[in-house]
This record gives structure tokens, C-alpha cells and sequence, in this order.
């Protein structure tokens, strides 16, 4: 399939910026598992030595199986370079992430990273953010009570669910809503808002955050670095 080809490409083009000696952050989700396959690889070849966190579960148990070094986030001083997938990425380079439903981890790894780069299909490239739902990580206790509340604000809340109706649950055990909004006018009001609110873990609004986008292309992958 098309978009999984460019995503492999800005998945394997994405382990040029990895040097031996760094610690880095690895993401989650599907454009992340080619990033991983390819380190794997490299790592496996003796091309390079990295040692690794990562933002899921998930990832975690793939660059394991891998033969790359993970190590818990707090047993490493710093973290070099994170590099993630994204969900959608604006003109200004904001974006949204967690339709994976891990962006509570991926948030704490990217703050906490030197650098930060984004791998995507170039389907992900949008003018304005919010044709992709946004997800919210939220406490179970009360979660109605809050899903009421964002209703009320017009934010068109839906709980995320899998085939059998149940909630899903994040690596932490809670549960996601998303909210489906369409166009988001103003990231940093909307984040700013989400921010105050009892309940919410963390919202998928990764803002003022990246470096470099590398963009999956049908005539190859292209990095883009965010001067802003
Ligand atoms: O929670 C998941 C993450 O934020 C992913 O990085 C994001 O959803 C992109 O995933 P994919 O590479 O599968 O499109």
C-alpha cells in the first residue's frame, strides 16, 4: 500500500540522524516500526551503538526483540534525539499525536529530548489541525462527569472503544477520548483549556516542539527543518 511505503521511507531515512553514542527516544505506532526495523538492523551490523527509550510498550518489545539497549527513562541522564510519528502536522509545525494512544509517554520523552524529529506520510502534512480527532488520555474515575463537560464546551467528545464496546486502555490503564472538532482555530487557548482540566492525563497537542519533519514523499523522503 502506497501510504505505508512512505512511511517506511521516512522511517529508514529518519536512522541517518542517529550517531553511535547517543541515547535516543523512540515513538510509537506504525511509521515507528520501520524506524525500529531499520535500527534494529544497523545495530545488529555493528553500525551503530544507541542506547534506547521508548515511549510504549509496544516499542519497547519490538527494539528489544531487536537487540537494541532500552533502558527505563529514569535511568538515563538525558536523551539525545526522540524521533516519533505524528497524526497531523500544520504549516506553523504543531501536531497531533496519540492515535495510538500513547501520547502521554511520547509527550514526556519529547520535552525531555535535545531534539526532536517526526516521521509521516505526506497525507499527514495538513493546513490547519483537526480533521484528526484529538485524543485525550483521561482518568476512569469520574470520566463521564468529564465527558459531560467537554460536551458542554461543544468539543464533541466521543470514548474511544474497541469491537466488543469496552473502552480501550492505555500502557497506564486509562482510557481515551477523542474529540472531534474538525478545525482547531487557536492550538495553544485549546491546549492551554485541556491543560486546566481535572481528569485529563495529557491531550494530543504537541506544540512548539518539533525540529525536524521528515516527510514521506512519492518521489522520496524530504526533510524539513522547522526555522520558527
Ligand atoms: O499514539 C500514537 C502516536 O502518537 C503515533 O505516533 C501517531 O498516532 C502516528 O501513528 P502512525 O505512525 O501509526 O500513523
Amino acid at each position: 500500500m502506497k501510504q505505508n511505503r512512505l512511511k517506511q521511507d521516512a522511517g529508514v531515512k529518519a536512522v541517518d540522524f542517529i550517531k553511535s553514542g547517543m541515547t535516543i527516544g523512540l515513538g510509537t505506532g506504525s511509521t515507528v516500526t520501520y524506524l525500529v526495523e531499520e535500527l534494529g538492523k544497523r545495530v545488529q551490523s555493528g553500525q551503530l551503538d544507541v542506547d534506547c527509550v521508548a515511549t510504549s510498550q509496544r516499542t519497547f518489545e519490538q527494539a528489544s526483540n531487536l537487540g537494541i539497549k532500552m533502558h527505563a527513562l529514569s535511568d538515563v541522564n538525558q536523551i539525545d534525539l526522540t524521533i516519533d510519528g505524528a497524526d497531523e502536522i500544520d504549516l506553523n509545525f504543531q501536531g497531533i499525536k496519540g492515535g495510538g494512544a500513547a501520547q502521554t509517554y511520547e509527550k514526556i520523552v519529547a520535552l525531555n529530548s535535545q531534539k526532536n524529529i517526526w516521521i509521516v506520510d505526506e497525507s499527514k502534512m495538513v493546513d490547519q489541525l483537526g480533521a484528526f480527532p484529538l485524543p485525550l488520555e483521561v482518568v476512569p474515575f469520574g470520566w463521564k462527569q468529564l465527558f459531560d463537560r467537554l460536551h458542554k464546551e461543544n468539543l464533541n467528545p466521543h470514548l474511544r472503544c474497541d469491537e466488543k464496546h469496552q473502552p480501550i486502555l492505555t500502557d497506564m490503564n486509562n482510557y481515551v477520548i477523542d474529540l472531534y472538532l474538525q478545525k482547531i482555530m487557536h492550538p495553544h487557548l485549546l491546549a492551554n483549556w485541556l491543560n486546566q482540566q481535572t481528569g485529563i492525563i495529557e491531550h494530543g497537542l504537541f506544540l512548539d516542539l518539533v525540529n525536524t519533519v521528515i516527510v514521506g514523499r512519492l518521489y522520496g523522503p524530504e526533510a524539513i527543518e522547522n526555522v520558527r
